[in-house]
């Protein structure tokens, strides 16, 4: 069994924390991963090397994305051929990188930087992209899955919605897994990810941000207030 086959059909849990929340700290995010593997996810999805190191040690045999985030705008997302390098040290199963077709920070196309990994690590490669022509371009560079991860998040506002639609395409012409990633709110947005091809679905905010779920609880009090 391939890791790719644990993971078929299944959920995989991402486990972040950004600077300075209560939960940035890494024994609380093996915890969330052991909840979230405890519930019936089958694989995490996690940020930052102090964190993978931590979660590929109390998890030896559990799947596990990785990437590091550089920012928060522009090519963020394991963006350079060192930040790749970093996060296959920790042992992951999967680097996660920005699989854009935005210039890189250093300057190296997607195909040179999966060229390099491989020449040092036996990794898989997740290309987070927007837009099916990322995707393809993703492809043809040598990633072996693609996630919808960035739809949305390279320009104008957040929409509030997963976009399933992106999904389905790519499901429907990529020769890869494609991932359902980004703004997966609810169980039943991420059976109709699986419904639409999706190899399988990474939710975070809606499973283990709990400042962000408690935030839509408490405006919905509020809306309810003025309304009454
Ligand atoms: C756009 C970006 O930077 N996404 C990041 C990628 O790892 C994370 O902040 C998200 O939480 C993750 O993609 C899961 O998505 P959601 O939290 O919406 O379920």
């Amino acid at each position: 069994m391939t890791v790719l086959d644990d993971l078929r059909g299944r959920l995989v849990v991402s486990c972040q924390a950004d600077p300075g929340e209560p939960l940035d700290d890494p024994a609380h995010i093996v915890a969330l991963a052991r909840s979230a593997l405890r519930g019936g996810a089958a694989g995490i999805r996690a940020q930052g090397l102090r964190d993978l190191r931590a979660l590929r040690a109390a998890l030896p045999d559990t799947p596990l994305i990785g990437l590091v985030k550089d920012g928060t705008s522009g090519v963020y997302i394991t963006p350079t051929l060192t930040h790749v390098l970093a996060v296959a040290e920790t042992g992951v199963d999967i680097v996660a990188v920005d699989g854009t077709r935005r210039q890189r920070p250093d300057g190296r196309t997607l195909a040179d930087t999966v060229a390099a990994l491989r020449e040092r690590y036996d990794v898989l490669v997740m290309a987070d992209v927007a837009a099916l022509a990322d995707a393809q371009a993703a492809v043809a560079a040598g990633v072996d899955l693609v996630g919808t991860t960035l739809a949305g998040y390279t320009g104008g506002a957040v929409p509030h919605d997963p976009d399933l639609d992106l999904v389905g395409a790519l499901a429907a012409r990529l020769p890869v897994p494609v991932v359902a990633e980004g703004r997966i709110n609810t169980p039943e947005e991420a059976a109709e990810a699986l419904r639409l091809g999706a190899h399988s679905v990474v939710v975070g905010t809606a499973i283990t941000r709990p400042a962000v779920i408690t935030s839509r609880f408490a405006a919905a009090l509020v809306t309810s207030r003025e309304l009454s």
